[in-house]
């Protein structure tokens, strides 16, 4: 799949998250603030956001002009105050520089609220195990689709390959041309480092498959907590509830960040009410094309009549196993359409 290095197409940037016009302070007493400094949000808890601002860490609240505008983990916003980032002191963040994606969820397929993530992320990895908990494939294919809605790229992570084979987790995803890593204890992470490089990546995985063991791994002296998953509410005490940014280091120890990494919690749903059919086709360039000859309203589900992709098949333009991998996480989308 060739996409710019933002990975999104470049008729999605209109109307993300702008704030509401009553909440919005009319134009002429709109301050300027273009050269306030730039940072990035790593963490959001309760009105307060930690940002990462050149090398040192800044707290800082919302200016109240930005109303009920979301300030979510991996924006880039303007920020003025006291922004030395020492104990104590409080920077005001008062734009969020316009989003290059937004991975979004519905908290449940009957949810309306779009419920944005991440912004600024250009790679999805869905860290799954291969056993303990085992894989679920259903889920895999709902966080692909939001993946692809995003215009993210997607990379699969394998975990716990010492315990299980991954031969048909590979057969399910290698048609859709996802990249495919495993990983187990001790094993090495160069080629994952490689994909994570220069690149900032939402990592996204279900309690207990080894994602926090993963960025512990990928971050020396990080030192998330691994494995204190609490019996009752199947929660660790110490998970936060939204994602937090990290950034890779440089293996050599150089300066700066080798990528970003961005974690979030574990996810037992991903609602997905909020997104077309027609961008999941998009994500595919190929089945893209296909679909020009289309009935109109086809929904090239595997019900559809005289769909343009039965045709490729047909004419030996399209593998089937590609057709049905497809097919199977288009499915994902509508079975949440026909669950309300
Ligand atoms: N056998 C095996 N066990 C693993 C592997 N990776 C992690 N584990 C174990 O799986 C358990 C869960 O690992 P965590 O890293 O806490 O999983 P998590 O996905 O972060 O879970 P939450 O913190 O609940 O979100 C721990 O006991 C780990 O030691 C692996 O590759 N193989
Ligand atoms: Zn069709």
């Amino acid at each position: 799949m060739v996409r710019n290095r933002s990975g999104i197409h470049s008729d999605d940037h209109a109307g993300f998250d702008r704030p509401r016009r009553r909440t919005r302070p009319r134009t002429k007493d709109r301050p300027d603030y273009s050269d306030a400094e730039v940072a990035t949000v790593i963490t959001v808890d309760r009105g307060r956001y930690r940002l990462r601002l050149g090398d040192r860490m800044v707290s800082a609240t919302k200016a109240r002009a930005l109303g009920r505008a979301a300030v979510i983990v991996g924006d880039r916003v303007r920020v003025v105050g006291d922004t030395s980032g020492e104990e104590g002191t409080l920077a005001r963040v008062v734009e969020v520089v316009e989003r290059r994606t937004v991975l979004r969820r519905t908290a449940d397929d009957d949810d309306p609220f779009e419920r944005p993530v991440v912004a600024n992320a250009d790679q999805l990895a869905i860290i799954t195990a291969l056993a303990d908990p085992p894989p679920r494939t259903g889920m895999v294919d709902r966080i692909l689709v939001a993946g692809y809605d995003a215009g993210l790229d997607p990379l699969l992570v394998l975990t716990k390959a010492d315990l299980a084979p991954a031969d048909e987790l590979l057969a399910a995803y290698q048609p859709l041309d996802v990249p495919v890593l495993t990983t187990q204890p001790g094993s090495d992470l160069g080629e994952l480092r490689e994909r994570l490089h220069g690149r900032t990546t939402v990592f996204v995985g279900h309690s207990g498959v080894g994602k926090s063991t993963l960025v512990n791994a990928l971050i020396p002296g990080l030192d998330r907590a691994v494995g204190e998953v609490n019996a009752a509410t199947g929660r660790g005490r110490h998970t936060s509830t939204s994602a937090v940014a990290l950034p890779l280091p440089h293996l050599d120890g150089s300066a700066g960040e080798a990528g970003w990494v961005i974690d979030t919690p574990g996810v037992r749903s991903f609602g997905l009410s909020h997104v077309t059919p027609a961008r999941i086709v998009a994500a595919f360039p190929d089945l893209a094309e296909s679909t020009e000859e289309c009935p109109r309203g086809c929904r090239h589900d595997s019900t559809a009549v005289d769909c343009g992709l039965d045709l490729a098949v047909t004419r030996g333009r399209l593998a089937p196993a590609r057709l049905q991998s497809f097919r199977r996480i288009l499915d994902a989308r509508l079975s949440a359409e026909a669950h309300p």
